[in-house]
């Protein structure tokens, strides 16, 4: 009798929940000098060892005084510059000249920017008017009115950039501890893969994956092992997986992951401690393998080039994001950002993941085969179209920019 296997779907929120389920934050950590720390994950909260400002300072360049001091004209002083704070409290009858960032004398209780100040010249010097309680604002930066002394400045799990960077600067911080970075190796699988830059053979296709691939890694925190090329051979895939086991936490692959003769990921990933092989009931990247040999985890994504770009944005940059400490992308939740249709699109039996274009608030859907990799290039992100839904034109569809 003829048999046909009937096709299982596995849906694409049981498949992220179960991949996520199987990571967990790398739990080693290094202190890094604050410069070389951008894009690092903190391992630690950070909390303000000190007030910012830590004594009260001008805001503007003028004049500090006592507005309670009885006195019609104040004499100017003495000045203050940003610096070494040498000033004694205002005496009686006396002001200053003060400049932005100088430390006010303990009595200051406000600053008269100078083009406002009222001067008056006399033979033993200048005279500021005093207005008394006239002022709309002091123009005094108070103590911790920018940053409080144990406020917290940064969670663990918050990855850095410039302006954090900044602030963890200016309360005198150099260096931060952070989560190691995973180390990631990255592997194409295929005879017919040609090396850019070099004639192509008969039959075979430049290896744009990898290209694509390593562009999207260096975008991503990690430390990055290096690309190797693979023929379609069993032998030669077991051997490089082996080896990277010992010294990666993530080889993603790409190719040789789906039903053809040649296909040979499913067989090379089979006897992993942990195996799973998922037929996702969507479009693109319907195959999609993982494994955990006990040192690394590998995620095996399909070789059209589309298909390989949905699924390092939907699994392998989360996997990454978690790997790392941080709080992942979670695709089976909603987007933070939803967009309007600019074109209706009719129900189909599979969920979609559709490159579009965004203009404001609204998103051109693209039409794209699982191998034009040159109309992907006018995407900006990518919607999620769910399954057996109709979508009206001006329909929300939640939104994710590509990382
Ligand atoms: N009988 C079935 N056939 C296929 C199925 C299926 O369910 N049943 N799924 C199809 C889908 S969907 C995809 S996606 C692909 C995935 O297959 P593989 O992961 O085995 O990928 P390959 O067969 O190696 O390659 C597919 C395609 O992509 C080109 N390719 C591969 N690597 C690269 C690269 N590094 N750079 C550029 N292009 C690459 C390759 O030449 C093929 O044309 O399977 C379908 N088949
Ligand atoms: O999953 Mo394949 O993604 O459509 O080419």
């Amino acid at each position: 009798m003829l048999m046909q296997a009937k096709p299982q779907f596995d849906e694409f929120d049981d498949v992220f929940e179960s991949l996520m389920s199987r990571v967990t934050a790398l739990q080693t950590t290094e202190m890094v000098p604050l410069l070389a720390a951008q894009n690092r994950v903190l391992a630690e909260d950070i909390f303000s060892p000190m007030n910012v400002p830590d004594k009260a300072i001008s805001a503007m360049d003028g004049y500090a005084l006592n507005l309670k001091d009885g006195t019609a004209f104040l004499k100017i002083a003495a000045s203050q510059f940003a610096g070494p704070n040498i000033s004694e409290p205002l005496a009686k009858g006396e002001c200053i000249k003060i400049m932005t960032g100088a430390v006010i004398p303990d009595n200051g209780t406000a600053v008269i920017p100078v083009e406002m100040a009222a001067i008056q010249q006399r033979l033993d010097g200048d005279y500021l008017f005093n207005p008394k309680n006239e002022l709309q604002t002091q123009h005094i930066k108070t103590v911790g009115s920018d940053i409080k002394l144990g406020q917290v400045l940064a969670r663990k799990g918050t990855q850095l950039n410039a302006k954090l960077i900044g602030v963890l600067s200016s309360v005198g911080i150099a260096e931060v501890e952070v989560s190691k970075r995973s180390k990631v190796a990255l592997l194409t699988l295929g005879d017919e893969l040609g090396t850019p830059g070099k004639p192509l053979a008969n039959g075979a296709v430049f290896n744009a994956n990898w290209y694509l691939l390593e562009s999207l890694l260096q975008k991503q925190n990690i430390d990055y092992l290096g690309h190797w090329q693979l023929q379609d051979d069993l032998q030669e895939i077991d051997c490089k997986i082996q080896q990277l086991s010992k010294q990666a936490d993530l080889i993603l692959s790409i190719g040789g992951s789906s039903q053809g003769d040649k296909d040979w990921m499913p067989k090379a990933l089979s006897t992993a401690q942990d195996f799973q092989r998922f037929k996702l009931n969507m479009k693109p990247a319907k195959p999609l393998l993982y494994a955990y040999s006990g040192k690394a985890h590998v995620l095996a994504l399909p070789g059209n080039p589309i298909a390989a770009f949905f699924s390092f944005q939907l699994f392998a940059v989360p996997f990454l994001q978690k790997l790392s400490g941080r709080i992942y992308r979670d695709f089976s939740q909603p987007a933070k950002e939803s967009l309007r249709l600019t074109q209706a699109i009719s129900s189909t039996s599979k969920l979609r993941w559709m490159p579009v274009i965004k203009q404001d608030c609204e998103c051109v859907p693209l039409q794209i085969g699982s191998s034009q990799l040159a109309l992907l290039c006018q995407a900006d992100g990518f919607v999620r179209i769910e399954a057996n839904q109709d979508y009206p034109l001006g329909s929300r569809v939640n939104y994710w920019q590509e990382l």
